[in-house]
């Protein structure tokens, strides 16, 4: 049997990249669902005399990203804007949640546009490398740090993901412009508009892949469970466990070591606010089901 990655899924078909091409490959019928294997995936498939293939084993996944379902994405650049639009604390800190629920091992926090205000604005933003999330500061309409950003990508499949308007498009474009072409993205989004969800597909690039989902963008936290919640923001992690209360949602218990720690100092307060609103966000959704 041989084995190949998945780079795109299509109505019954699957295109997977083997080391001799891509093979257009089906999925034998033990698959009852064929939403089981998406792209990222690595598959083990039999190769049929006419060059096609049949899918006949799923290979162990290291993460999973939901809406779109992409595998084994090892690393994640989320891309924001200096400014138009702006920076905001909230909103970075879902996108690192949503990358810590979805498995990604790496992420990096991209702050394009660097040209409109330097580093003037984005001073909160050091914090957030002792989290662990190196910042990559660049500007795709001058090229700074452009190329620090390509030499990331050999090597692993990364997903692009980030607000609408901060310019992942163009970022892509200033890394090389094969990779605009191959996405479309400016085309497509003239033909459908802005909120079409579309398949999300691996580009090959250089012994790596991009991954081209705009549909992260979304951001819809749906799925994330509030008890686990606090796993995702790496500085909670040493508290958990050690609160009075067990379970303890660390906002309205007392003796909460997470809150003694923000009181401390010892985790941003704007880390924690992101906490609890997306924890309020979750609950509130428990409620509408009820
Ligand atoms: N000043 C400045 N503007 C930029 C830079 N990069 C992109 N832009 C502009 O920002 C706008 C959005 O860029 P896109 O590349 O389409 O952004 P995107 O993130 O792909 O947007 P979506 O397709 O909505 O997800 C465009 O008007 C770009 O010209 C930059 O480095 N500096
Ligand atoms: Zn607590």
């Amino acid at each position: 049997m041989k084995q190949g990655r998945v780079l795109k899924a299509y109505n019954s078909f699957f295109y997977v990249l083997a080391p001799s091409g891509l093979v257009t490959c089906k999925l034998r019928g033990k698959f009852k669902n064929r939403q089981v294997i998406c792209p990222g995936d690595l598959v083990a498939y039999d190769l049929l005399p006419d060059g096609t293939g049949v899918i006949e084993r799923l290979l162990p996944r290291a993460s999973l990203m939901r809406r779109p379902a992409v595998a084994n994405i090892d690393q994640a650049v989320l891309t924001f804007a200096a400014a138009q639009p702006d920076l905001h604390p909230l909103l970075l800190s879902r996108f690192l949640v949503l990358a810590e629920w979805s498995g990604i091992p790496s992420v990096v926090i991209c702050i394009n546009k660097c040209d409109l205000l330097g580093t003037a604005a984005d001073g909160f933003l050091e914090a957030y490398e002792s989290l662990g999330y190196p910042i990559l500061r660049v500007s795709a309409h001058e090229g700074n740090g452009v190329s620090a950003l390509a030499r990331l990508l050999p090597h692993h499949v990364t997903v692009f993901a980030g607000p609408s308007g901060v310019g992942k498009s163009s970022l892509l474009n200033a890394i090389d412009p094969a990779l605009t072409l191959a996405t479309g993205h400016v085309s497509e989004k003239i033909k459908r508009g802005r909120h079409t969800t579309r398949v999300a597909e691996l580009l090959p690039y250089k012994e790596g892949y991009i991954v081209d989902t705009p549909g992260f963008s979304s951001m819809t936290l749906e799925g994330i469970e509030a008890q686990a919640l606090p796993t995702y923001f790496p500085e909670m992690r040493p508290y958990l466990g050690q609160c009075r209360f067990s379970p303890c949602s660390h906002s309205h218990e007392p003796d909460c070591a997470v809150k003694t720690a923000v009181q401390e100092k010892k985790i941003l307060p704007e880390r924690y606010e992101a906490y609890l609103a997306i924890l309020q966000e979750i609950q509130a959704r428990k409620k509408d089901y009820q």
